[in-house]
């Protein structure tokens, strides 16, 4: 078996953990790490996993990303690099042709230096790997400003670099003619502003497709591009789904494989700006494959447990010598780290239909300082966020309601055994409506209905469903809530989420009243230490790490679990008018195999 020092099998050891059982089995990731065995960390800092979301038995593949502008480039073309691939690699055929485009991408005159901003090599895992076999990848380039031009001719002048060259140097033979027109007339039928942005050659697969994948189409637009290059498909059926999809998801990239002709396999790149944690959409889209039998739940749960990271600071003892290495290098200031997250879910679709969804799970290796880090982990909202809860007509019969009953509002009270009775008032300073809150049914309603999408994305734990209460609350000038849970006496631990909606007078005549959610724990807990209460039992002290902050935004509504410590700041209302106020319909959701008494109202 051909091993490499400082190969990229060192990263993938850190990541173990967070990959098997969970993601793959061990002979998966044994095949994949027999891979990375022999090739050199230097090649890559981004790699990670084709893993399929509706086969529990498909293998997931191995892929990796060489930058233009990383030590990736001279490792893969530049042979008196101080790194190259182990040479026994480099006398299989596909090998060799590789490094041949490498070496051209490693001279500054050429045009693949100039338009070729990144290298994918893709390994497929197949079920039979034998060990000391030499895996050959598919080939991926990343291709600047590849639009349509003006004429076909200024096309051909453009890429014939590409078309005429580089794809026949990979291939180890020309292409056909039929095949060369048909690429240009697919760059050439683009439309204004969208462009390919990869080109993907199946060089382990044998055959002479071409994919093209292709960004800034929108999905109304792609209908009209598949028909002008000859689509077999049902353009109709397929604009239908996209009309489905493409509100999900933030992007929709558009892949195609051509030949001589359009293949009949398309694929839909969906992208999110966001990991899960912190864009509740990831959930209603997984929704939407696991209704399709896209997606089973299994894989949902393994690949949204995926993202997060691992800092070298925190895993001396484990972290390769050769990246510590690099860390010295650059400075006390720095440390590695390395991010794993959802890349993209690529759905293919055929015969009018969607067939097989895969999702792409990166691992990315940075060298950062210390107020990069801070940033860049800058831990998950812990809080979901919802706009424009309610329809116009509800928001008009809540406001109604709320200056029909605006005499009706008391001090609330805080139930807080905890605290010495005069400390009571000190705590919290906002007002309750002390009459019947006949809108609660409404509140309780719509909350229900997003219920499902809500638990996901915060992701807890099931429980059998408990009542749900719901209250009419106020802050005028000068009002607020000091650090609290809503869970943390014995008459309440049943409530499991917190649930907060926003209203106001518009234009907003107060500010402040922001609420603050923290991170953080309660030292005491696990033999920690604590301050030793009145009856000597041990009181928990929280030691909070930062917070979140929501701002009170009308029509918005927040959720978030009941444990969670937070507070409201104080409101500043010059008018001091109720009706100028920070009005809130706040409730809970209780776990019914908890409740032992129905609380009363006003806790
Ligand atoms: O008004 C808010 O933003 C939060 C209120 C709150 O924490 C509570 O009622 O328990
Ligand atoms: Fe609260």
């Amino acid at each position: 078996m051909i091993k490499t020092s400082n190969s990229i099998a060192e990263i993938l050891c850190l990541i173990e953990p967070a990959v098997v059982p969970k993601l793959m089995t061990v002979s998966n990731w044994n095949k994949i790490d027999h891979i990375a065995q022999i090739l050199p960390n230097a090649l890559s800092s981004f790699f990670g996993f084709e893993y399929r979301l509706g086969n529990t038995l498909a293998e997931a593949d191995f892929l990796l990303c060489v930058a233009a502008d990383e030590a990736g480039k001279r490792v893969l073309g530049d042979r008196n690099y101080s790194v190259s691939i182990p040479a026994l690699v480099t006398e299989d055929p596909i090998w060799q042709r590789i490094q041949t485009f490498a070496s051209e991408w490693n001279t500054s005159t050429s045009a693949i230096a100039k338009d070729v901003f990144n290298i994918w090599l893709e390994f497929d895992i197949p079920k039979a790997f034998a060990d000391g076999q030499i895996p050959t990848p598919s080939f991926f380039m990343g291709v600047n400003d590849v639009y349509r031009c003006d004429s076909l001719e200024e096309q051909k002048k453009r890429r014939g670099w590409l078309v005429e060259e580089s794809l026949p140097l990979l291939f180890g033979k020309s292409l056909p003619s039929a095949n060369q027109e048909m690429l240009y007339h697919c760059f050439q039928e683009l439309p204004k502003g969208a462009h390919v942005f990869q080109i993907g050659l199946m060089l382990a697969r044998q055959v002479e497709t071409v994919r093209l994948c292709i960004r800034n189409i929108s999905p109304l637009q792609i209908g009209s591009y598949l028909s002008a290059i000859s689509w077999k498909g049902n353009i109709e059926k397929l604009t239908q789904f996209l009309h489905l999809l493409s509100p999900l998801v933030d992007r929709v990239d558009l892949d195609i494989d051509v030949d001589f002709s359009t293949q009949s396999k398309i694929g839909l790149e969906c992208y999110f700006y966001q990991q899960p944690s912190l864009e509740p959409r990831w959930v209603s889209f997984f929704n939407f494959l696991e209704e399709r039998s896209l997606c089973l739940p299994e894989k949902r749960k393994a690949i949204f447990s995926y993202p997060g990271y691992l800092r070298e600071s925190a895993n001396q003892e484990q972290w390769p010598k050769g990246l510590k290495r690099l860390t010295q290098f650059l400075g006390a200031k720095n440390e590695g780290i390395l991010f794993r997250g959802i890349h993209h879910v690529k759905i293919t679709y055929e015969d009018d239909a969607p067939q097989e969804a895969k999702s792409y799970l990166y691992v990315t290796r940075k060298n950062l300082n210390h107020q990069e880090i801070k940033q860049a982990i800058k831990s998950p909202k812990n809080f979901v966020e919802i706009e424009n809860f309610l329809t116009e007509s509800e928001q008009e019969e809540l406001w109604q309601f709320t200056k029909n009953h605006n005499n009706g509002f008391v001090l609330s009270d805080v139930y807080n055994q905890k605290l010495p009775v005069s400390d009571r008032q000190y705590h919290r300073h906002s007002l309750i409506l002390d009459q019947p809150f006949t809108l609660s049914p409404l509140i309780v309603e719509k909350v229900c209905q997003v219920l499902p999408q809500i638990l996901a994305t915060l992701q807890t734990q099931e429980f059998p469903l408990g009542p749900i209460e719901a209250q009419l609350t106020a802050h005028n000038d000068g009002e607020y809530f000091k650090l609290h849970n809503d869970n943390g006496i014995e008459a309440v631990a049943s409530r499991i989420l917190t649930f907060v909606y926003y209203f106001h007078q518009q234009p907003k005549a107060f500010t402040g009243g922001e609420l603050r959610i923290y991170d953080g724990k309660f030292e005491g807990e696990n033999g920690e230490k604590g301050d030793q209460g009145e009856k000597g039992e041990k009181r928990k002290k929280f030691v909070p790490t930062g917070y979140h902050v929501v701002v009170p935004r009308n029509n918005c509504i927040v959720f978030f679990p009941s444990q969670l410590m937070h507070e409201v700041t104080q409101v500043q209302c010059p008018s001091q008018k109720i009706l100028d106020g920070r009005f809130t319909v706040n409730g809970w959701v209780h776990d019914a195999s908890k409740i032992k008494e129905l609380p009363d109202e006003n806790l």
